[in-house]
């Protein structure tokens, strides 16, 4: 059994998903920077929770993912000879992250970003554009030298508990039925991008109305994954 399975067989599938909202397509424009969301989130603007943005993704409700659904071809934002990935597979553990490392679109407080099994994955376009951002991460992520988008994760430690799960950012793609977000993680460190402190709360508030739960890691089951695999190896468990 693949730790995808594994995964799904332990934590279950998807999350509850809520209304509808348009996802972000790479022939889309990029989202405006914000005139309240994240920049109120940073000056010290006093923001009131509904001005805050999460995601462009997320910001109008969350949209279902289809059971149906067994993956598509993400694109990064270069106009000509775009990076192709190709996922023969729905995403796993799709959420938002306010981790320092994961891409961005611009002007917004989180990533979104969801696990895929490594097999299920491709580059099929372009792939002489992309170069590893950080070598010394254990995600290797590899970003399209051109327009910066990070087109995929993966972990290359054979040991590490997620080895054997590609990470990818879902509103790359035009395809619909990805796997909706589930929980927030690394809600705390948006502060380390230059969040104010002071809005945290309704940063953690807008998170819940959305049906986010906000973590300042990863989520229960995963950070139980991690523990068991550490367990494992340490011969405890
Ligand atoms: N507070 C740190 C957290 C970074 C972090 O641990 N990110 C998580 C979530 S993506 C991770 O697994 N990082 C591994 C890596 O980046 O290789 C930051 O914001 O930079
Ligand atoms: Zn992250």
């Amino acid at each position: 059994m693949s730790l995808m399975d594994t995964l799904k067989r332990w934590f279950g599938g998807q999350g509850a998903a809520h209304s509808a909202t348009p996802q972000q397509g790479r022939d889309r424009p990029e989202p405006t920077a914000p005139t309240s969301s994240a920049a109120a989130a940073t000056t010290g603007e006093a923001a009131t929770m509904n001005d805050i943005k999460i995601h462009p993704a997320v910001d109008g409700g969350l949209r279902a993912g289809s059971d149906s659904f067994n993956g598509g071809t993400l694109h990064c934002r270069c106009v000509d000879n775009p990076v192709e990935v190709t996922v023969k597979a729905q995403a796993a553990h799709n959420h938002v992250c306010g981790c320092t490392k994961c891409w961005k679109p611009e002007g917004s407080l989180f990533s979104m970003v969801a696990v895929v099994p490594r097999d299920s994955l491709s580059v099929t376009a372009n792939e002489d554009k992309l170069e590893v951002v950080d070598t010394s991460a254990a995600i290797q992520r590899h970003a399209c030298k051109q327009c910066g988008v990070h087109m995929f994760g993966r972990i290359e430690n054979t040991d590490h508990p997620f080895h054997g799960l590609d990470f990818i950012h879902t509103e790359l793609s035009d395809d619909t039925g990805w796997a909706a977000p589930e929980f927030a993680a690394f809600v705390s460190s948006i502060i380390e991008s230059g969040a104010n402190p002071d809005n945290m709360d309704k940063v953690r508030g807008r998170l819940k109305e959305l049906g986010l739960e906000p973590y300042d890691c990863l989520s229960p089951p995963l950070m139980d994954t991690i523990a068991i695999h550490t367990a494992k190896a340490k011969g405890v468990l």
